[in-house]
């Protein structure tokens, strides 16, 4: 799915609008989705408090009052009365609003004396046309809703975030715990900074237009299922396991043996045909009894200190390397002998880090980092968005693939695509979820997956996986071995 900027948003509105629909039916279609969406999940609320802007956002809020108040729930709703600018769609539905007697228009100043008990707080101040800092009559608004203990809904936007870009520290947002959003994601919903006000994101289809929003240029996509499907390569009946590549897995040290075990076995559950394990000899037992299917090659006692060179294998590098003198050595020897792409993760990366040597990664390589490795390879930034920015440069400079991992781990290509992910949950906020990915991405590529769609298939894979040892084990307990044996349901239920 695209992400487009604010002002691609409204063009495409427009163009919408331009081939049929008018604008004012339009935001009644945008009102009634959210109605639908409420009816089903808030069928218990008593009363709506609906705060309304001046704009679009605004109108749509009090084309939501109406039709929630149609379909028989109490409204009450909020407005600036001393400040009355309504755009012109949102003077249409005050004109409607106003001509039901059984709902009250109060002013914002009133909401000290709401009556709170099963009430909803539903957010429609601002949505993508906020394009300066909010006054201080809003901010002390927002304040005051935040702390109403109720449950609360945002249309489009939480009221106080840019649809694409970061704020400035001190404003106030609109803490939501559902947004329902028009059509797309908006990209400041996928970042942690920003992110965190949104709470679960629902994307209402409002039909906008769909040759506008085939042909807009941006750099900027969500992976959804819909693009996973297409990606996927159900395995051929006449074959054999020659017909699935073969992986190699590098990595583990004294201590750090469980590291590698999980890539490989995270390697083998999404189908690579030939699993290898090259790890320090202290790991031989423990992998051959945990992991019987791989084979492993014994590099080093008790850390890697050699790395072979096979013909036609994938090599996925780094889960529990360690950073011995030796390991450091190898690695580079290896990197200068070996030119095909590869993964790279985890002290690799960090091995890189500190010699600066990124050069040596063979292009079309696909490196892991996490927020912190990152900034070890290429330095700090100031927030998320500077990350990505400083992420899509160094991706097309070095002509490598960055999955920079986090809440919503994004893809950087050599073309300075970013596809963000939008499956996985904080059950993986443990050490090992990481390994775990690094065995799927080198499993995928060794079957011959494109590299992009092997990365945009394997965060996406991964994240399923995580979501589905979430619902059977919680967030809490769940354990990244729980998470591998979970990739086979997303397989079952892709095919
Ligand atoms: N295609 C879609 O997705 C559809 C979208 N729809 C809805 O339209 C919404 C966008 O509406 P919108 O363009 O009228 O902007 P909105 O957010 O209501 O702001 C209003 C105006 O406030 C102003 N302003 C800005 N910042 C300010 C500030 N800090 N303090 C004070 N004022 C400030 C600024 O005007 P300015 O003052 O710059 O002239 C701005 O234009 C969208 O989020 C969705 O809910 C649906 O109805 C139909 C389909
Ligand atoms: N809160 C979260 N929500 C979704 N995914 C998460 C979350 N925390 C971690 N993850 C995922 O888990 C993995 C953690 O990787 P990493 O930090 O390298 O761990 P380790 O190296 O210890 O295995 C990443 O793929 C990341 O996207
Ligand atoms: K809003």
């Amino acid at each position: 799915m695209k992400i487009l900027t604010a002002d691609q948003i409204k063009k495409c509105d427009s163009a919408t609008i331009e081939n049929g629909i008018s604008s004012i039916n339009l935001m009644e279609k945008a009102a009634n989705a959210c109605v639908d969406w409420i009816q089903v999940n808030f069928k218990q609320a008593k009363r709506f408090l609906i705060f309304c802007g001046q704009g679009n956002n605004g109108g749509d809020g009090l084309a939501i009052a109406r039709l929630l108040y149609e379909k028989g729930f109490d409204v009450e709703v909020f407005i600036e009365k001393n400040q009355m600018k309504f755009s012109a769609d949102a003077e249409i539905n005050f004109k409607r609003l106003k001509l039901i007697k059984g709902i009250d228009i109060n002013n914002f100043s009133d909401v000290l004396i709401v009556n709170n008990e099963k009430s909803v707080i539903v957010d429609a101040l601002f949505g993508y046309g906020l394009n300066r800092e909010l006054s201080n009559d809003f901010k002390n608004l927002i304040e005051k809703l935040n702390q109403i203990p109720v449950p609360k809904i945002s249309i489009d936007i939480p009221t106080g975030l840019y649809a694409d870009k970061i704020n400035e520290e001190e404003s106030a947002i609109f803490k939501a715990d559902f947004t329902l959003t028009f059509q797309f994601y908006k990209r400041s919903f996928l970042h942690p900074e920003t992110g965190k006000f949104c709470g679960k994101i629902e994307v209402l289809d409002i039909d906008l237009n769909s040759k506008f929003i085939d042909e807009v240029k941006t750099d900027y996509f969500v992976i959804d299922g819909s693009l996973i499907r297409k990606i996927y390569k159900p395995r051929e009946d006449f074959s054999n396991k020659g017909s699935f590549g073969k992986s190699i897995l590098i990595g583990g040290s004294y201590g750090k043996i469980g590291a590698v075990l999980m890539s490989t076995l995270s390697a083998l559950r999404t189908g690579s045909g030939l699993t290898f394990t090259m790890a320090p000899e202290c790991g031989n037992l423990i992998l051959q009894s945990q992991v019987p299917e791989a084979m492993f090659i014994g590099v080093g006692e008790k850390y890697v200190d050699d790395i072979e060179v096979q013909e036609k294998a994938v090599y996925g590098i780094g889960p529990g390397l360690g950073k011995e003198k030796q390991t450091q050595k190898a690695l580079f020897d290896f990197l200068k002998s070996y030119q095909n792409p590869m993964i790279l993760d985890a002290d690799a990366l960090n091995i890189l880090a500190e010699s600066q040597n990124l050069n040596l990664i063979p292009k079309n390589s696909v490196i892991t980092p996490h927020p912190l490795e990152f900034e070890r390879l290429f330095g700090k930034t100031q927030n998320s968005f500077d990350r990505i920015e400083l992420a899509k440069e160094k991706a097309e400079e070095l002509q490598i693939f960055i999955v920079l991992k986090d809440h919503h781990t994004a893809v950087i290509t050599p073309e300075r695509k970013v596809y963000y992910n939008i499956t996985g949950n904080s059950g993986m906020a443990k050490g090992g979820s990481g390994d775990v990915l690094t065995g799927i991405l080198t499993s995928l590529i060794s079957q011959k997956y494109d590299i992009e769609k092997a990365c945009l298939f394997g965060v996406w894979l991964h994240g399923k996986a995580g979501d589905l040892a979430a619902a059977e084990f919680s967030e809490e307990s769940m354990l990244p071995t729980d998470l591998i044996n979970k990739i086979g349901e997303v397989f079952q239920n892709l095919s």
